[in-house]
């Protein structure tokens, strides 16, 4: 059986994209994902996103992560699979889509390649010891640190990850340094169980996580680093709820390709 797929990157989060508009999804073959997304035996991808016809919605998104297993959201995902919805030519300048956490609102630029993303309201934000957990469509741990150039993200994102309070059901760890007029940002992520160049839903819950513990309310704008290129969050925040939540950066198509 061939598979036509295309490989979009977003700050270098990358993944595998399979237009499923002219078949419902059926029969997910999990191993078949997992082996697509194997950087030495497959294509090579953080995860892999079919789109699909939704009769309310533009189309819908199923994000799998690179272990083959269905993800929570995926925020870089959300915009790599607008750019790809805008290359198949299912929409023009904004959407309003359906992602496993609820509906999105996205407006993409003329040339396709930068998409800002509305992501999920967020009302609670919870403490261990010093790090922020939060949801924003995928589970996040936010920690300090510094120097975090030279940290090992790896070895302490998976340790956290798989200690006794997060290995049932997991976590994605993100490390924040703040660099004045921006936050460093490095995550290590479930489903991927490595470092990523870039996490959507990871750099979301840092912007937020850093209004918190800042004591900033209003219309807030966060510039982020990540590995892979830069990364704007803008929301509003009354000291309760997070709203108008946005997730903007890069969204490109890399190659296209064939599978049997
Ligand atoms: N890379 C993603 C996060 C993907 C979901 C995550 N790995 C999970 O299932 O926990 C992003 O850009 O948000």
């Amino acid at each position: 059986m061939k598979i036509n797929f295309f490989k979009y990157q977003g700050a270098g989060n990358d993944f595998i994209l399979i237009d499923h508009t002219m078949s419902p999804l059926e029969n997910i073959d999990n191993s078949l994902i997992e082996q697509l997304c194997h950087r030495r035996f497959g294509v090579g991808a953080d995860g892999l996103m079919f789109v699909t016809k939704h009769k309310d919605y533009d189309f819908e998104m199923h994000y799998f992560n690179a272990d083959g297993n269905l993800g929570s959201m995926c925020g870089n995902g959300g915009r790599c699979i607008v750019a790809f919805a805008k290359h198949l030519g299912l929409i023009e300048k904004e959407t309003n889509f359906l992602a496993v956490d609820g509906p999105h609102y996205a407006r993409i630029s003329e040339n396709g390649e930068w998409v800002d993303l509305q992501m999920i309201d967020v009302n609670i934000i919870n403490k261990d010891n010093e790090a922020y957990i939060l949801n924003t469509g995928s589970p996040h741990y936010v920690a300090l640190q510094s120097d975090l150039k030279n940290f090992d993200v790896f070895t302490e994102g998976k340790n956290i990850r798989y200690n006794n309070i997060y290995s049932e059901k997991g976590i994605n760890v993100n490390f924040v340094e703040d660099k004045g007029d921006y936050l460093f940002v490095r995550t290590y992520e479930r489903g991927v169980e490595d470092e990523t160049y870039a996490c959507g839903t990871g750099v979301t819950a840092v912007a937020m996580a850093m209004a918190k513990h800042k004591n900033q309310t209003g219309h807030i704008k966060t510039d982020i680093k990540v590995l892979g290129g830069d990364i704007k969050i803008e929301f509003d925040y009354d000291g309760n709820v997070f709203t108008n939540v946005f997730l903007c950066g890069p969204a490109k198509l890399v190659f296209e390709g064939e599978v049997e």
